[in-house]
């Protein structure tokens, strides 16, 4: 019998990729959620608690909310634009790809209430779960691997940005924020949340106008996207949209800003929500072998990227 809990809204492909599974390996006492392929992950994060529970007393939770308290008072439409002209100028560091994970092994992200390992541990577990489920596609394993690289925005070579211009969920600015954002309440304090260009259903945007045409909070999401764009990746579109819009929970959980998608958004999503599963449910102490998965992650940067890229 296959047992499916927590499926998503997953493309027709997705439904045929199903393995059954027997009854007997999925009990209460083991606590585990299947995913679609078979791929087993725990019910509970390393903490204990149900993942993305923001309330949950644990040992993170007041730094978590501490961290979208900031967040949300700081970003706003005007911060966005400047980031986004700032980091466009892609004139900070160059390097390869696998140099710029290497680098992770250094940061720790403090929006997340499920996961305290360096971001290179995360990276891993996430690129290795889906390449598990989807051997034959490639192109969603390196994005696994570099979804969250621009986290090196943290880093003082890269203007050691502050963690609430990095990491968290990510939400449009320039309309109103959505009440199933994260700790909504703290947009109270953001100046636009009081300014009537900013702060109706749509804003400074028109229905379908494409999330391309959107200004998402600034962090990793769009600052790794650009980096991706312009130096020429070969991955696929869904790829580029996972890498922008994976912080976009609000969206891909919750269905929120929907009016704001194009045609080419609604397709992309597909990928997004599938790709999102292994991006949130990998998480755990469980250590990959780097060494050991290092060559076949090369071989994928090499078919993708140019050998250094500008950031
Ligand atoms: O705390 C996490 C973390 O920062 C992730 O990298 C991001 O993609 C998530 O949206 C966020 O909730
Ligand atoms: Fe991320
Ligand atoms: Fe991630």
């Amino acid at each position: 019998m296959t047992i499916i809990i927590d499926q998503p809204h997953f493309g027709v492909e997705e439904q045929e990729k199903k393995v059954p599974i027997d009854e007997t390996i999925v009990t209460d006492e083991q606590k585990e959620l299947l995913l679609n392929g078979g791929f087993l992950v725990a019910h509970t994060n390393s903490f204990g608690h149900t993942f993305r529970d923001y309330d949950a007393e644990s040992e993170r939770q007041e730094g978590v909310e501490n961290f979208y308290r900031t967040n949300h008072i700081n970003q706003t439409y005007d911060f966005v634009k400047r980031m986004r002209t700032e980091y466009g100028k892609l004139n900070r560091v160059e390097m390869s790809i696998w140099e710029c994970c290497e680098l992770l092994n250094d940061v720790v992200d403090e929006s997340d209430p499920d996961l305290d390992e360096p971001q290179i541990e995360h990276l891993l577990q996430t690129a290795e779960a889906i390449r598990k489920d989807y051997p034959d596609e490639d192109w969603l394993h390196l994005t696994g691997l570099i979804h969250d690289l621009g986290k090196v925005l943290l880093l003082p070579s890269f203007g050691g940005l502050p963690q609430w211009a990095v990491v968290g969920d990510t939400y449009p600015v320039g309309c109103a924020f959505d009440e199933s954002i994260v700790h909504h309440k703290y947009f109270k304090e953001n100046p636009d949340y009081n300014n009537p260009a900013y702060n109706t259903k749509y804003g400074v945007y028109n229905e379908g106008c494409g999330l391309n045409n959107v200004m998402m909070s600034w962090g990793h999401d769009d600052y790794m996207y650009l980096v991706a764009k312009e130096n020429n990746t070969t991955l696929p579109s869904a790829a580029l949209f996972i890498i922008r819009y994976h912080s976009f929970y609000v969206l891909h959980r919750s269905e929120a800003y929907k009016h704001l998608l194009n045609q080419e958004d609604v397709e992309n999503l597909k990928w997004l929500q599938i790709f999102n599963k292994y991006d949130l449910y990998s998480k755990s102490k469980v250590r990959i072998d780097i060494e050991k998965v290092k060559p076949y992650y090369l071989s994928l940067i090499e078919k993708y990227f140019p050998e250094k890229l500008k950031w």
